[in-house]
């Protein structure tokens, strides 16, 4: 415990011009090192916690550096459960690293994370929540950011709990029932059991569904814009991103590297790709490029397939000779939404032949329903429900576990084996959900988790 208290220091604010810095200090003495440098010392050492005291920051030779505010939290009510200090400055990178100079003549820097890991390590949050904090730091877009903003507020480890809870319950019943036919007394009724069993691994499954909008919410969702040479890929990515990010000239093959880019949509993080147009007999470079034009669109949650909408005159064609063979395998048609570009090239009152989505970037028609065609087909326009999601790899990973254990459980019940290889799996069901609230871990798995978080978390 001695050691977790060392006092650590960092930035909490990035260096560079700005209103105000601050640097943030944890540890036991943390208040007494800031107290030696600053004008207010006896303020700061007699200070309750959650105050506020205004006044100079001096360097080791006495120089006055700045006027700073300083925030008090006194343990355990900090975030990370020790005294901690703020200082908040004026925010001249200069200054700040003058300031922390100072400090670090006392003190050591803080690694990535271990503000956060120091919460953690005292009881102030559960694994799952820390994690929280960095995702919500990470998060892309509003919904991405509500999603981590309740998991850190503890609504999964709630639900982690209760289904916990319900394991080891029923795992006592069964141990119970196993003690009960040693004494030969009655057993208890073994189709409760069961049911309850079932209704676990329902509630387990139900929060495993919500993996993929996780996923969704973590990565972003792909969408590959794709299409022949020409027919407006560039165009249209620009316009989707509103900027000009992509090179667009009126001649085929001008994209030949896929670009990616990130966008919100409805609150969704979205990564949007242009990609090389399609054509049969395409340079080398080309070649490399269509190559990856496919990975890109298996990848993908959405195809987006630009067709001119000029060119669509036939009307005996069918929606699958749009997609020609050569252009969109078979096996993906069902994810590929057709786009038809260039619409203002049309003649006025010439029909559409195709019912779909025609658009144009230069009188910019079509574009919102487009944006409302594809909200629809990747169902944006729901908001997240107010149950935990799983956002995390890792805890889909030991959620996944935890099933296996469970349905392996349900499989021995089934079979009439011994209710002490239910009991066993159902301690390893629970193992599984305590990995996830970090009640059990290895320092390698806190150096991994940890490590990525931003210096000052
Ligand atoms: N200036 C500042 N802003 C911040 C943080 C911070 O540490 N400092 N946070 C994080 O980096 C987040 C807020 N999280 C916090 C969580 C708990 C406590 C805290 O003092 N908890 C005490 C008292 C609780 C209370 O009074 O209700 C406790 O848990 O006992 C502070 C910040 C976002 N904004
Ligand atoms: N009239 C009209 N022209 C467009 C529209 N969209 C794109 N264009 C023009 O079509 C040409 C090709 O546009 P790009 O966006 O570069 O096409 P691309 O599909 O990215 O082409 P490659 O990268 O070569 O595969 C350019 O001259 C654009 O100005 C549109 O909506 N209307
Ligand atoms: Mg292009």
């Amino acid at each position: 415990m001695s050691k977790i208290s060392e006092v650590i220091c960092a930035p909490v604010t990035p260096l560079g011009f700005s209103a105000i810095a601050v640097i943030r200090l944890s540890g036991k003495g943390c208040i007494e090192l800031v107290a030696n440098h600053f004008s207010q010392s006896q303020k700061l050492l007699s200070s309750p916690s959650h105050n506020l005291i205004l006044g100079t920051f001096y360097a080791e030779t006495g120089e006055p550096i700045d006027e700073v505010l300083i925030s008090v939290f006194r343990e355990p009510h900090s975030y990370t459960g020790e005294d901690v200090i703020e200082i908040s400055c004026h925010g001249n990178p200069n200054l700040v690293n003058r300031i922390l100079q100072t400090l670090l003549l006392s003190c050591r820097l803080a690694k990535p994370g271990e503000f956060t890991l120091r919460a953690f390590l005292n009881g102030k949050m559960d694994l799952s929540q820390a994690e929280a904090v960095n995702d919500l730091i990470q998060a892309q877009a509003n919904q991405a950011e509500k999603a981590a903003l309740m998991q850190l507020k503890g609504f999964l480890s709630k639900y982690l709990q209760e289904l916990l809870a319900r394991i080891t319950e029923l795992r006592i019943r069964f141990e119970l029932a196993i003690d009960f036919a040693d004494q030969d007394l009655p057993l208890p009724d073994s189709n409760a059991l069961y049911q309850e069993l079932l209704d676990i691994i329902k509630t387990a499954e139900e929060l495993k569904s919500t993996g993929e909008q996780g996923r969704r919410l973590r990565e972003g969702i792909k969408i590959c814009l794709t299409g022949a040479p020409n027919v407006g890929k560039s165009s249209l990515f620009n316009a989707l991103l509103q900027q000009n990010r992509a090179i667009v000239t009126p001649h085929p093959g001008t994209t030949r590297d896929y670009l990616e880019e990130y966008l919100s949509l409805n609150g969704f993080p979205i990564v949007i790709y242009d990609t090389a147009g399609l054509r049969e007999f395409p340079d080398d470079i080309e070649k490399e490029g269509i190559t990856k034009s496919y990975e890109l669109m298996q990848e993908s949650d959405l195809i987006l397939y630009l067709v001119e909408a000029t060119t669509v005159t036939n009307p005996n064609l069918q929606f699958s000779d749009l997609l020609s063979p050569s252009s969109i395998p078979p096996d993906l048609h069902s994810k590929t939404l057709v786009v038809f570009s260039k619409a203002d090239l049309m003649q006025e009152n010439t029909p559409q032949i195709f019912p779909g989505i025609y658009c144009s970037v230069i009188t910019e028609n079509g574009l919102k329903d487009l944006t409302d065609a594809i909200s629809k087909r990747l169902m944006l326009n729901t908001e997240l429900p107010n149950k935990p999601i799983i956002i995390n790899n890792r805890h889909l990973v030991a959620l996944s576990k935890c099933l296996q254990s469970l349905h392996r459980a349900k499989q021995c019940l089934k079979e009439n084996q011994g209710y002490e290889f239910i009991a066993f799996e159902l301690i390893s069901a629970s193992n599984a959900l305590e990995e996830i609230l970090g009640v059990i871990t290895t320092d390698d798995l806190l150096d991994k988790i940890f490590s990525e978080f931003c210096i000052g978390k």
